[in-house]
Protein backbone atom coordinates (compact mmCIF):
# COMPACT_ATOMS: atom_id res chain seq x y z
CA UNK A 1 0.00 0.00 0.00
CA UNK A 2 2.88 2.12 0.57
CA UNK A 3 3.35 2.98 -2.81
CA UNK A 4 -0.17 3.70 -4.05
CA UNK A 5 -2.52 6.25 -3.02
CA UNK A 6 -4.60 5.83 -0.39
CA UNK A 7 -8.20 5.91 -1.86
CA UNK A 8 -10.85 5.40 1.01
CA UNK A 9 -13.72 2.72 0.57
CA UNK A 10 -15.90 3.47 3.83
CA UNK A 11 -15.27 6.11 5.97
CA UNK A 12 -17.82 5.53 9.37
CA UNK A 13 -17.86 8.77 11.36
CA UNK A 14 -19.45 8.73 14.78
CA UNK A 15 -21.81 6.03 14.03
CA UNK A 16 -24.48 4.78 16.61
CA UNK A 17 -26.48 1.64 15.47
CA UNK A 18 -29.60 0.94 17.27
CA UNK A 19 -32.36 -1.81 17.75
CA UNK A 20 -35.38 -0.75 18.58
CA UNK A 21 -37.33 -3.78 19.65
CA UNK A 22 -41.23 -2.60 19.45
CA UNK A 23 -43.84 -4.56 21.34
CA UNK A 24 -40.83 -5.77 24.32
CA UNK A 25 -43.27 -4.68 27.11
CA UNK A 26 -43.33 -6.62 30.64
CA UNK A 27 -45.86 -9.49 31.65
CA UNK A 28 -48.74 -7.55 32.63
CA UNK A 29 -48.58 -5.01 29.55
CA UNK A 30 -49.01 -8.16 27.17
CA UNK A 31 -52.10 -9.65 28.56
CA UNK A 32 -55.04 -9.92 26.21
CA UNK A 33 -56.56 -8.00 28.42
CA UNK A 34 -53.96 -5.04 28.11
CA UNK A 35 -53.81 -5.15 24.34
CA UNK A 36 -57.48 -4.93 23.93
CA UNK A 37 -57.71 -1.79 26.34
CA UNK A 38 -54.52 -0.27 24.11
CA UNK A 39 -56.88 -0.80 20.74
CA UNK A 40 -59.97 0.63 22.43
CA UNK A 41 -58.46 3.76 23.75
CA UNK A 42 -56.27 3.55 20.71
CA UNK A 43 -53.39 4.33 22.64
CA UNK A 44 -49.62 3.46 21.66
CA UNK A 45 -47.61 0.57 22.89
CA UNK A 46 -45.14 2.98 24.35
CA UNK A 47 -42.54 0.13 25.13
CA UNK A 48 -39.37 0.53 22.68
CA UNK A 49 -37.06 -1.38 24.10
CA UNK A 50 -33.75 -0.18 22.73
CA UNK A 51 -29.74 -1.77 22.22
CA UNK A 52 -26.95 0.13 21.49
CA UNK A 53 -25.27 -2.10 19.32
CA UNK A 54 -22.29 0.33 17.84
CA UNK A 55 -21.29 3.47 20.29
CA UNK A 56 -19.91 5.95 17.98
CA UNK A 57 -17.20 4.02 15.29
CA UNK A 58 -15.57 6.12 13.48
CA UNK A 59 -13.05 5.15 10.51
CA UNK A 60 -11.40 4.91 7.37
CA UNK A 61 -11.37 1.99 5.06
CA UNK A 62 -8.85 2.41 2.13
CA UNK A 63 -8.79 0.42 -1.32
CA UNK A 64 -6.56 -2.67 -0.94
CA UNK A 65 -7.13 -3.46 2.36
CA UNK A 66 -8.71 -6.28 4.50
CA UNK A 67 -9.76 -5.28 7.55
CA UNK A 68 -10.57 -7.87 10.56
CA UNK A 69 -13.31 -7.29 12.57
CA UNK A 70 -12.94 -8.73 16.29
CA UNK A 71 -14.37 -8.75 19.19
CA UNK A 72 -16.31 -11.11 21.59
CA UNK A 73 -19.82 -12.66 21.15
CA UNK A 74 -22.53 -9.87 20.85
CA UNK A 75 -19.70 -6.77 20.52
CA UNK A 76 -21.40 -5.40 17.72
CA UNK A 77 -19.06 -6.58 14.97
CA UNK A 78 -22.30 -8.48 12.52
CA UNK A 79 -24.17 -5.04 13.24
CA UNK A 80 -21.65 -2.84 11.77
CA UNK A 81 -21.38 -4.87 8.77
CA UNK A 82 -25.00 -4.68 7.97
CA UNK A 83 -24.25 -1.07 8.52
CA UNK A 84 -21.77 -0.92 5.74
CA UNK A 85 -23.66 -2.97 3.72
CA UNK A 86 -26.68 -0.34 4.11
CA UNK A 87 -29.21 -2.94 5.69
CA UNK A 88 -29.30 -1.15 8.96
CA UNK A 89 -29.60 3.24 9.46
CA UNK A 90 -27.22 5.30 11.68
CA UNK A 91 -28.55 7.16 14.33
CA UNK A 92 -29.02 10.77 13.22
CA UNK A 93 -25.36 12.89 14.23
CA UNK A 94 -23.28 10.19 12.54
CA UNK A 95 -22.95 8.57 9.06
CA UNK A 96 -21.31 5.61 7.08
CA UNK A 97 -20.17 6.56 3.71
CA UNK A 98 -19.40 3.46 1.13
CA UNK A 99 -18.35 3.75 -2.59
CA UNK A 100 -19.89 1.39 -4.74
CA UNK A 101 -22.46 -1.31 -3.29
CA UNK A 102 -21.32 -3.10 -0.44
CA UNK A 103 -21.69 -6.64 -0.79
CA UNK A 104 -22.07 -8.87 2.19
CA UNK A 105 -21.81 -12.79 2.33
CA UNK A 106 -23.07 -14.22 5.30
CA UNK A 107 -23.93 -17.32 6.14
CA UNK A 108 -27.26 -16.40 5.90
CA UNK A 109 -27.40 -15.07 2.09
CA UNK A 110 -30.49 -16.10 0.70
CA UNK A 111 -30.27 -18.99 -1.90
CA UNK A 112 -33.69 -21.25 -2.48
CA UNK A 113 -33.64 -24.11 -1.18
CA UNK A 114 -35.63 -26.13 -3.46
CA UNK A 115 -33.63 -25.37 -6.45
CA UNK A 116 -30.18 -27.02 -7.24
CA UNK A 117 -27.15 -26.30 -6.58
CA UNK A 118 -26.09 -25.22 -10.05
CA UNK A 119 -29.21 -23.24 -10.65
CA UNK A 120 -28.73 -21.35 -7.27
CA UNK A 121 -25.21 -20.32 -9.02
CA UNK A 122 -26.86 -18.72 -12.21
CA UNK A 123 -29.46 -17.01 -10.03
CA UNK A 124 -27.08 -15.79 -7.75
CA UNK A 125 -24.49 -14.20 -10.44
CA UNK A 126 -27.19 -12.68 -12.21
CA UNK A 127 -28.78 -10.90 -9.20
CA UNK A 128 -25.05 -9.61 -8.63
CA UNK A 129 -25.22 -8.06 -11.94
CA UNK A 130 -23.69 -10.64 -14.26
CA UNK A 131 -24.97 -10.91 -18.42
CA UNK A 132 -26.19 -14.47 -19.00
CA UNK A 133 -23.28 -14.72 -21.29
CA UNK A 134 -20.92 -14.74 -18.18
CA UNK A 135 -22.72 -16.47 -16.15
CA UNK A 136 -22.93 -19.58 -18.30
CA UNK A 137 -18.89 -18.72 -18.37
CA UNK A 138 -18.73 -19.07 -14.78
CA UNK A 139 -20.83 -21.57 -13.29
CA UNK A 140 -18.57 -24.71 -13.64
CA UNK A 141 -15.30 -22.72 -11.98
CA UNK A 142 -18.27 -21.56 -9.37
CA UNK A 143 -18.62 -25.10 -8.40
CA UNK A 144 -15.60 -26.61 -8.89
CA UNK A 145 -14.05 -23.81 -6.41
CA UNK A 146 -16.97 -24.22 -4.28
CA UNK A 147 -15.69 -27.95 -4.28
CA UNK A 148 -19.50 -28.90 -3.23
CA UNK A 149 -18.61 -31.79 -6.41
CA UNK A 150 -15.96 -33.69 -3.97
CA UNK A 151 -18.14 -36.32 -3.03
CA UNK A 152 -20.59 -36.93 -5.88
CA UNK A 153 -22.57 -35.09 -7.82
CA UNK A 154 -24.06 -32.47 -5.90
CA UNK A 155 -24.63 -29.63 -7.70
CA UNK A 156 -27.86 -30.99 -9.63
CA UNK A 157 -29.33 -31.64 -6.09
CA UNK A 158 -31.74 -29.24 -4.11
CA UNK A 159 -30.04 -27.31 -1.40
CA UNK A 160 -31.91 -28.23 0.80
CA UNK A 161 -29.83 -32.07 0.54
CA UNK A 162 -26.38 -29.93 1.30
CA UNK A 163 -25.05 -29.73 4.89
CA UNK A 164 -24.61 -26.30 5.85
CA UNK A 165 -21.07 -25.87 5.45
CA UNK A 166 -21.43 -27.17 2.01
CA UNK A 167 -24.27 -24.21 1.83
CA UNK A 168 -21.58 -21.92 3.29
CA UNK A 169 -19.00 -23.28 0.52
CA UNK A 170 -21.41 -22.35 -2.18
CA UNK A 171 -22.11 -19.10 -0.97
CA UNK A 172 -18.31 -17.51 -0.63
CA UNK A 173 -18.29 -19.33 -4.28
CA UNK A 174 -20.95 -17.32 -5.88
CA UNK A 175 -20.00 -14.12 -4.27
CA UNK A 176 -16.39 -14.66 -4.71
CA UNK A 177 -16.70 -14.93 -8.37
CA UNK A 178 -17.75 -11.56 -8.78
CA UNK A 179 -15.13 -8.27 -8.29
CA UNK A 180 -16.58 -6.29 -5.21
CA UNK A 181 -15.91 -2.46 -4.17
CA UNK A 182 -16.49 -3.54 -1.17
CA UNK A 183 -16.53 -7.23 0.06
CA UNK A 184 -18.40 -7.79 3.61
CA UNK A 185 -17.61 -11.44 4.86
CA UNK A 186 -19.95 -12.60 8.13
CA UNK A 187 -18.02 -15.72 9.34
CA UNK A 188 -18.59 -17.50 5.81
CA UNK A 189 -14.66 -19.26 5.98
CA UNK A 190 -15.16 -20.44 9.15
CA UNK A 191 -17.71 -22.99 8.17
CA UNK A 192 -15.22 -24.56 5.88
CA UNK A 193 -12.46 -27.43 5.91
CA UNK A 194 -9.27 -26.62 5.90
CA UNK A 195 -8.73 -27.28 2.23
CA UNK A 196 -11.69 -24.40 1.36
CA UNK A 197 -10.15 -22.32 4.28
CA UNK A 198 -7.07 -21.90 2.62
CA UNK A 199 -8.67 -21.78 -1.31
CA UNK A 200 -11.03 -18.82 0.03
CA UNK A 201 -8.36 -16.88 1.84
CA UNK A 202 -6.44 -17.03 -0.92
CA UNK A 203 -9.53 -15.73 -2.78
CA UNK A 204 -9.89 -13.27 -0.54
CA UNK A 205 -6.27 -11.76 -0.95
CA UNK A 206 -7.40 -11.84 -4.93
CA UNK A 207 -10.48 -9.69 -3.86
CA UNK A 208 -8.11 -7.49 -2.28
CA UNK A 209 -4.98 -7.34 -5.01
CA UNK A 210 -8.48 -6.49 -7.40
CA UNK A 211 -8.03 -3.08 -5.07
CA UNK A 212 -11.17 -4.00 -3.93
CA UNK A 213 -11.62 -3.37 0.46
CA UNK A 214 -12.29 -7.12 2.33
CA UNK A 215 -14.01 -7.03 5.82
CA UNK A 216 -13.95 -9.90 7.63
CA UNK A 217 -15.96 -11.14 10.73
CA UNK A 218 -14.53 -14.07 12.31
CA UNK A 219 -14.00 -15.56 15.83
CA UNK A 220 -10.73 -17.81 13.92
CA UNK A 221 -7.88 -16.13 14.69
CA UNK A 222 -5.61 -17.60 12.19
CA UNK A 223 -8.32 -16.84 9.64
CA UNK A 224 -7.76 -13.04 10.24
CA UNK A 225 -4.23 -13.01 11.02
CA UNK A 226 -3.75 -15.31 7.32
CA UNK A 227 -5.81 -12.65 5.65
CA UNK A 228 -6.27 -9.23 7.35
CA UNK A 229 -3.37 -6.74 7.66
CA UNK A 230 -5.53 -4.63 9.87
CA UNK A 231 -7.96 -5.11 12.19
CA UNK A 232 -10.70 -3.63 14.45
CA UNK A 233 -11.36 -4.70 18.21
CA UNK A 234 -15.19 -3.88 18.93
CA UNK A 235 -15.87 -4.33 22.25
CA UNK A 236 -19.48 -3.56 23.65
CA UNK A 237 -20.38 -1.31 20.26
CA UNK A 238 -17.40 0.75 20.80
CA UNK A 239 -14.35 0.86 18.86
CA UNK A 240 -11.04 -0.36 21.28
CA UNK A 241 -8.47 -0.63 19.03
CA UNK A 242 -7.96 -0.21 15.19
CA UNK A 243 -4.27 -0.65 13.63
CA UNK A 244 -1.83 -3.51 12.61
CA UNK A 245 -2.97 -7.17 13.58
CA UNK A 246 -0.66 -8.13 15.52
CA UNK A 247 -0.83 -4.98 17.53
CA UNK A 248 -4.88 -5.44 17.86
CA UNK A 249 -4.66 -9.19 18.38
CA UNK A 250 -2.10 -8.96 21.02
CA UNK A 251 -4.15 -6.68 23.12
CA UNK A 252 -7.69 -8.52 22.43
CA UNK A 253 -5.72 -11.62 23.73
CA UNK A 254 -4.49 -9.42 26.98
CA UNK A 255 -8.68 -8.22 26.97
CA UNK A 256 -10.10 -12.34 26.70
CA UNK A 257 -7.69 -13.92 29.26
CA UNK A 258 -8.40 -11.18 31.94
N1 LIG B 1 -32.07 -7.99 15.24
C1 LIG B 1 -31.68 -7.58 16.45
N2 LIG B 1 -32.57 -6.98 17.28
C2 LIG B 1 -32.20 -6.54 18.50
N3 LIG B 1 -30.95 -6.65 18.99
C3 LIG B 1 -30.03 -7.21 18.21
C4 LIG B 1 -30.34 -7.71 16.89
N4 LIG B 1 -29.21 -8.24 16.35
C5 LIG B 1 -28.25 -8.07 17.29
N5 LIG B 1 -28.72 -7.46 18.38
C6 LIG B 1 -27.97 -7.08 19.59
O1 LIG B 1 -26.92 -6.20 19.21
C7 LIG B 1 -25.74 -6.47 19.91
C8 LIG B 1 -24.61 -6.76 18.92
O2 LIG B 1 -24.92 -7.95 18.21
P1 LIG B 1 -24.04 -8.45 16.97
O3 LIG B 1 -24.75 -9.61 16.36
O4 LIG B 1 -23.71 -7.30 16.09
O5 LIG B 1 -22.71 -8.92 17.71
P2 LIG B 1 -21.48 -9.79 17.15
O6 LIG B 1 -20.25 -9.13 17.66
O7 LIG B 1 -21.58 -9.98 15.69
O8 LIG B 1 -21.72 -11.15 17.94
P3 LIG B 1 -21.27 -12.67 17.58
O9 LIG B 1 -19.78 -12.71 17.69
O10 LIG B 1 -21.92 -13.45 18.68
O11 LIG B 1 -21.77 -13.01 16.23
C9 LIG B 1 -26.05 -7.65 20.84
O12 LIG B 1 -26.34 -7.11 22.10
C10 LIG B 1 -27.28 -8.27 20.24
O13 LIG B 1 -28.10 -8.82 21.24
Amino acid sequence: MADTELVPTVIADNAHIIYRIHGSIGPHQSSPLSSFKRLVTRQKSTAVREVHAVKGASFVAYKGEAIGLIGTNGSGKSTLLRAIAGLLPVESGGAIYASGQPSLLGVNAALMNDLSGERNVTLGCLAMGMTPAEVKDKVADIIDFSGINERGDFSSLPMRTYSSGMGARLRFAIAAAKKHDVLLIDEALATGDAKFRKRSEQRVRDLRAEAGTVFLVSHSEQSIRDTCERSIWLEGGVIKADGPTDDVMKEYETFVKK
